[in-house]
């Protein structure tokens, strides 16, 4: 019999047997948003034509890796874009609320609808910049991937968080060098305790590298 499964279902890397490590018994939902990205992400332009052999490794599994470091509170996601890593977040931590923070129009009318068609009630969208979002000041932590270079996102991540908040922005092998380009935002915030993660080894194969770092508390 011939197989008539739609060319996303072709395209799209099978689960990779990290999901399982890293989801737990949230896994199931993750499958949903997973295959929602696959379904509609390119026509949408959520993803490029080239994400779909890699979605669930370099994008959800990735994404996922940071939720271990999530305190419970309220967690703010700049530039959400498609719901990484905001929306997978929030799947794999009921416990946590996740603010995500997203200016397009588009953008935010999906991630609206991945929270109702995924039952999620741990989250709110924002439709802002995050330096227009009146959220000065509130946020426990707060995430962002692939936004900007760290000089330019430290200083509109930095003001969300309450005093001793901690900021979690996923970045490439780069990261170390943006960091020596950043050195004037890290002073002006006065950030504390200024790591670099790497995440998932022996868990993946690409590693994730998470810049951490805490403003002053009051
Ligand atoms: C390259 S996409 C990355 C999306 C997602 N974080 C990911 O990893 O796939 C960058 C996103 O950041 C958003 N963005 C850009 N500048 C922003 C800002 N100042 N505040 C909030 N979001 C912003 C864009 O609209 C876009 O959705």
């Amino acid at each position: 019999m011939t197989d008539h499964s739609p060319d996303w279902q072709d395209a799209l890397e099978p689960e990779p047997p990290s999901a399982a490590t890293v989801f737990g018994d949230r896994l199931p939902i993750v499958r949903q948003f997973t295959e929602h990205l696959a379904r509609h992400g390119e026509e949408l332009g959520l993803i490029g034509p080239l994400e779909l052999p890699r979605l669930w490794s370099r994008h959800v599994v990735n994404s996922g890796l940071v939720a271990p470091l999530l305190r419970a509170g309220r967690v703010g996601d700049v530039g959400s874009g498609a719901g990484l890593p905001g929306l997978v977040l929030a799947i794999a931590r009921p416990d946590v609320h996740l603010t995500l923070i997203e200016p397009m129009e588009r953008r935010v009318a999906w991630l609206n609808r991945q929270v109702d068609e995924l039952g999620l009630e741990n989250v709110d969208v924002v439709r802002a910049r995050a330096e227009e979002a009146k959220l000065a000041g509130r946020l426990d932590q707060v995430t962002a991937r692939a936004v900007s270079a760290l000089r330019t996102l430290i200083p509109i991540t930095a003001p969300l968080l309450v005093p001793g908040g901690e900021l979690l922005l996923m970045k490439g092998s780069g990261v170390t060098g943006e960091m020596g380009a950043a050195e004037k935002a890290i002073r002006r915030f006065k950030l504390q305790d200024v790591e670099v993660l790497v995440l998932g080894e022996g868990v993946v194969d690409d590693v994730t590298r998470v810049f951490r770092a805490r403003v002053p508390a009051a």
